[in-house]
């Protein structure tokens, strides 16, 4: 339904969306559709994916070698991953990655802002239920997320300055052509806005939110979705069998997985769909505000509202499912087509639907399942000695576990070469 298209972000998001220059917080109109066709043309066309594979592989190769070097040890999965989707994003966006000691130090630390901003979008904050309290920020909401979007906006800018810069000093003929064919999103997105007209041109703030968009909307969720994934596989022995004799078939034990691989990866790709119905990673959506009043089932909903759509009770009702509660993926094997990730059935919604439907599904399909191809075909797991499994969750706008989950790798692959 179009009217509820619109967004009413809370104060936080306020300040984390430029205010609301980007695609998540801004309301439904022109320049909502100008940058969600941006980004979804320009990032997640399949060309577009595709021609990024080459850096992907790359990111998944060093998680390999990572995990490796731990072999025997206990390690906190959540990390790992969070800084290979991290390094994908950062990538796909500007063209870098953190490498070395700065993977490990510099990319703790982001994992921490995004999670403070992302923990402040999500807190319940009394400025935004009584208006009049706004100005006290009561809470330090405001604040706090004012100082850690601050730390991603310093990134920005000297990211951009950097790239400006290059701009000035290169325009050789082989230099253009070169960077021509490695056009990333940010080199993209300055050239909208130094050449578009005035109805495509960009603003310096409006890139700077789409740049927010990707690294907020697209490194904590894929990352905790995977972390939930490997820990339902951990509790259930007889699925990472099923999963590894799968990959044994599709990829064998002396090749490693490449993201070709995927689609015939059946059963991995059930796996994904019962971890997304059972932790969606985004449990309330991102909020909703119909832009008219409009009853639904018989309930008036007025213009304005704040709408959160509970699709966590959604995809564990009863009435819905069988055995709601239970970690079974071959539910999706019998019928396959029902449930798909763009919200086609309304039992089934991780990335929403209709207009404001996620718009990184494509990318985050593929990462996801690639990710955790590779972690399980090429190592075995187990919890350390004496350590119970939790499955409790932590509320808020993203549902993370409440406890990391921390596991021990053993190499499977017939040879070490397989590892680098
Ligand atoms: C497993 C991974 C992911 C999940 C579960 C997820 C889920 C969601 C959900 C539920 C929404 C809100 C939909 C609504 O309000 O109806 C959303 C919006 C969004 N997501 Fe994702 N997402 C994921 C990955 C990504 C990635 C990788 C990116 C980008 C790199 C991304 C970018 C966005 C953007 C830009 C929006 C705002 C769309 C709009 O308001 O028009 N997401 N996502």
């Amino acid at each position: 339904m179009q009217f509820f298209a619109n967004r009413d972000p809370p104060a936080s998001a306020l300040i984390s969306s430029y205010g609301k220059h980007d695609i998540v917080w801004m309301s439904n109109g022109p320049e909502w559709r100008q940058l969600r066709k941006i980004f979804v043309r320009k990032l997640m066309s399949s060309s577009s994916l595709n021609a990024g594979y080459g850096l992907r592989r790359q990111e998944v190769r060093e998680i390999v070698r990572e995990v490796y070097k731990q072999v025997g040890l206990p390690i906190n999965i959540g990390e790992q991953i969070f800084l290979t989707i991290l390094n994908v994003v950062m990538n796909m966006l500007w063209g870098g990655s953190l490498q070395g000691e700065d993977r490990k130090n510099v990319g703790v630390e982001f994992r921490q802002v995004v999670g403070e901003i992302v923990e402040m979008i999500g807190k319940p904050n009394i400025s935004d239920f009584f208006p009049v309290l706004a100005r006290f920020d009561l809470q330090g909401i405001k604040s706090n997320t004012k100082k850690l979007v601050s730390w991603f906006d310093r990134i920005f800018d000297s990211v951009i300055a950097l790239r400006m810069d290059v701009d000035v000093d290169d325009k050789s003929e082989a230099k253009k052509e070169n960077k021509e064919s490695n056009k990333d999103f940010l080199q993209f997105l300055l050239e909208l806005k130094n050449q578009g007209d005035s109805k495509t041109s960009l603003s310096m703030t409006q890139i700077k939110g789409l740049l927010l968009d990707t690294v907020l909307g697209g490194t904590d969720t894929t990352s905790t979705t995977l972390e939930w994934a490997m820990a339902e596989i951990l509790k259930n022995p007889e699925i990472i069998r099923k999963v590894q004799e799968e990959l044994d078939e599709v990829v064998g034990n002396d090749s490693i997985v490449e993201e070709s691989h995927i689609p015939k990866l059946h059963y991995l790709n059930t796996v994904l769909k019962e971890t997304l119905r059972l932790h969606p990673a985004v449990p309330l959506l991102v909020p909703h505000c119909p832009s008219q009043s409009c009853t639904v089932a018989g309930y008036t909903i007025p213009e304005g509202s704040r709408i959160f759509v509970n699709v966590w009770a959604m995809q564990r009702d009863p009435k819905a499912w069988e055995n709601p509660l239970e970690f079974q993926p071959e539910r999706f094997l019998k019928e396959p087509g029902k449930c798909d990730y763009q919200g086609n059935n309304f039992q089934y919604l991780p990335f929403g639907s209709g207009r404001r439907v996620c718009a990184g599904i494509s990318l985050a399909e593929k990462l996801v399942a690639y990710v955790l191809a590779t972690l399980l075909h090429s190592f075995d797991w187990k919890l350390p000695e004496g350590v119970k499994l939790d499955l409790s969750d932590k509320f808020g706008i993203i549902l993370k576990k409440s406890e990391p989950l921390v596991a021990i790798p053993t190499a499977r692959l017939s040879t070490p070469e397989l590892y680098n």
